[in-house]
């Protein structure tokens, strides 16, 4: 759970090709492989998460920013690295979210002028 969305309890699932990922991610992956046993109904605990905290077959959600410009929504996301890569490898075609509104300019204050190469 994270600051920005603990009071937000939906879920949402988006597909997972619909979320830019601005930062390159630093991997450990041996994460990954216990993410994926989590996916696969296999809880398996890794160094941020005991096996009493897991839930078999799902991932904690990952905030996503939603931006909206010129009638089109574009999803950002600044964490989640490993939870991407558990998705990736077990070719789970939706992720778990919590969407958070944002605007172009708070956007701004993580990517400085490169924000608007995001944007058609
Ligand atoms: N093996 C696992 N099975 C299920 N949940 C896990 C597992 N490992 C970590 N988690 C949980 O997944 C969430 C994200 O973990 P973590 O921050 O380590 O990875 P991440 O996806 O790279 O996210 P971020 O980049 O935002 O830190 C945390 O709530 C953590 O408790």
């Amino acid at each position: 759970m994270s600051i920005q969305t603990s009071g937000n309890k939906q879920i949402d699932y988006l597909p997972i090709e619909q979320i830019l990922r601005p930062i390159p991610p630093v991997l450990d992956y041996c994460k990954i492989d216990a993410m994926v046993s989590t996916l696969n109904g296999v809880p398996k605990e890794s160094s941020t998460c005991k096996l009493e905290n897991i839930t078999a077959g799902e991932l904690p959600p990952v905030d996503v920013l939603c931006v909206s410009d010129k009638g089109k929504k574009y999803y950002f996301a600044f964490g989640g690295c490993h939870r991407f890569q558990a998705y990736e490898k077990t070719k789970t075609a939706k992720v778990r979210c919590k969407i958070v509104p944002c605007t172009k300019s708070m956007l701004k204050i993580y990517l400085g002028s490169s924000v608007d190469n995001f944007f058609e």
